[in-house]
């Protein structure tokens, strides 16, 4: 299997050199040359197994000519075996056709652990053979970056960087991300917004001589890897649900768009998806963009499912690629049309993302709401992100079901949840003493030499 760059001009790699890269050369995103498929029998196989053969039958295509079967198998029991629910991504019914995905048992509590986990296994693979060390660098509105300090602390092979927007997430976030102690994770609070973070992550894979220096590797999921570990979970609710036999659709909270582009590629794999519907809070970019066909970004506008306050949505680069057919040329001019204020989506290629994609948007107090109604109706204590994605699939249920994806633990945002509900969820006994840690962040401005500098200081040499 080959991954190309969404821009058409950075080197083909395999999968390995694919997850150490990051960002492509060209400044695009890497993508599978061609996506593999599942037949409908291999898909209707997979009802009732386990979450880590799952795993396995659908990665195994991506991955195979660089992980033997054995050890990549070892590699997700490791990942999943801290999880705190057997099933790992367990289905709650919230209706009589509408069914939560809850994806927040792994150790931080929300759905990045499901990729960040495999990710720390197929880094330390990798590294070990090939005796090499890297420096991961990300960006994070308050979830990427404490499950890539969960998966990374401690592993000789890595320092851990995680730029995050200073006073933009939730404590629990911050705590999480300024609280381990192990000498090679550092958090890093920027002065900005999320996407100010984000971009100068990118501005760091786009400066050579310090991407070269450093050896730069990236865990948002501008790393394919962490795209495809995503892949798994639709895999497994929508068999529990009945697919193959029938189809499934999606409602997605989203922000950079991984997690919904993930489901992109299970359904490309032959998963019988019905719809992919986007939910965004009222940093509604992506749903202005599949109505209206512009993609303009505003200023950020702070709400309470904050690491959803993304205007400039990462992966939405790769759905273009797939809409306009891969061709490399049409994404970087829209991209370089985007650094100049934003761009307009071709008909053909609205047309193509509306096949897949369907969206809508919800506001701070329909959020509010949802969390309080939810409760009530359901008995279930919804995060504000998941609130988000419930309101706007509530609106949709159709014959099919419809799972919408849990991205985070309640107690992540006990602010909100507490605003709503009067309730105060409380963290996992294991975390219990997270407000008694000492705290240790650099405060740096969002200026890239200031970062860069914070990072050649701070790293092992
Ligand atoms: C809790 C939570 N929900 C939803 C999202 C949106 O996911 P994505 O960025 O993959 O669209 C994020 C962050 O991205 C998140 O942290
Ligand atoms: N919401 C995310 C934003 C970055 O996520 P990624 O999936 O693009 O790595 C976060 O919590 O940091």
């Amino acid at each position: 299997m080959r991954y190309i760059s969404t821009r058409g001009t950075a080197p083909t790699l395999g999968f390995e050199d694919t997850m150490l890269a990051g960002l492509a050369r060209d400044g695009g995103l890497y993508v599978p040359e061609a996506v593999p498929t599942l037949s409908h029998s291999d898909i209707a196989a997979m009802a009732g197994l386990p979450y880590e053969e799952v795993a396995l039958r659908v990665m195994r295509p991506f991955v195979s000519e660089a992980f033997h079967e054995d050890d990549f198998a070892a590699m997700i029991a490791r990942a999943y075996a801290g999880f705190g629910h057997d099933a790992r991504a367990p289905l709650v019914q919230l209706g009589p056709n509408h069914h939560l995905l809850e994806l927040f048992h792994g150790p931080t509590l929300a759905f990045k652990d499901f990729a960040m986990q495999l990710i720390g296994q197929m880094f330390e693979h990798t590294l070990t053979k090939r005796g090499d060390r890297v420096t991961i660098v990300g960006a994070t509105s308050g979830d990427t970056g404490s499950a890539a300090m969960e998966a990374f602390r401690g592993l000789d092979a890595v320092d851990v960087f995680i730029l995050y927007p200073h006073g933009r997430v939730s404590e629990v976030q911050r705590r999480q991300m300024t609280t381990p102690t192990e000498a090679n994770v550092h958090a890093m609070a920027v002065t900005g917004h999320f996407d100010d973070c984000q971009a100068r992550v990118k501005d760091m894979f786009n400066h050579f001589d310090f991407r070269d220096r450093v050896g730069l590797a990236g865990v948002n999921s501008i790393n394919f890897a962490r795209v495809l570990a995503q892949v798994v979970y639709y895999f497994t609710a929508a068999t529990a649900l009945g697919a193959p036999h029938r189809p499934i659709s999606f409602t997605v909270p989203t922000g950079n768009f991984g997690d919904i582009f993930a489901g992109h590629i299970a359904k490309r794999m032959g998963l019988p998806i019905e719809r992919l519907i986007v939910a965004t809070n009222q940093n509604d970019i992506l749903h202005r963009c599949l109505t209206t066909g512009a993609y303009q970004p505003d200023a950020v506008s702070p709400s309470i499912s904050p690491s959803m306050d993304i205007q400039v949505s990462s992966n939405f680069e790769r759905a273009l690629h797939l809409a306009y057919g891969g061709d490399g040329a049409a994404i970087a001019q829209l991209m370089d049309e985007l650094k100049a204020g934003g761009f307009t989506v071709s008909q053909g290629a609205l047309q193509a993302l509306r096949e897949i994609y369907a969206s809508g948007r919800v506001s701070e107090e329909e959020t509010s709401a949802t969390i309080q109604d939810t409760l009530a109706r359901t008995g279930e204590l919804l995060c504000p992100h998941t609130a988000v994605g419930v309101r706007v699939a509530e609106a949709q249920v159709g014959p099919e079901p419809m799972v919408t994806l849990a991205t985070a633990h309640p107690a992540k945002f006990p602010d909100a949840v507490e605003a709503a509900t009067g309730i105060r969820p409380a963290l996992p006994p294991r975390m219990a003493d997270l407000f008694e840690r000492n705290e240790r962040v650099a405060r740096v401005d969002n200026d890239l030499s200031a970062i860069e500098a914070l990072i050649d200081e701070r790293r092992a040499a």
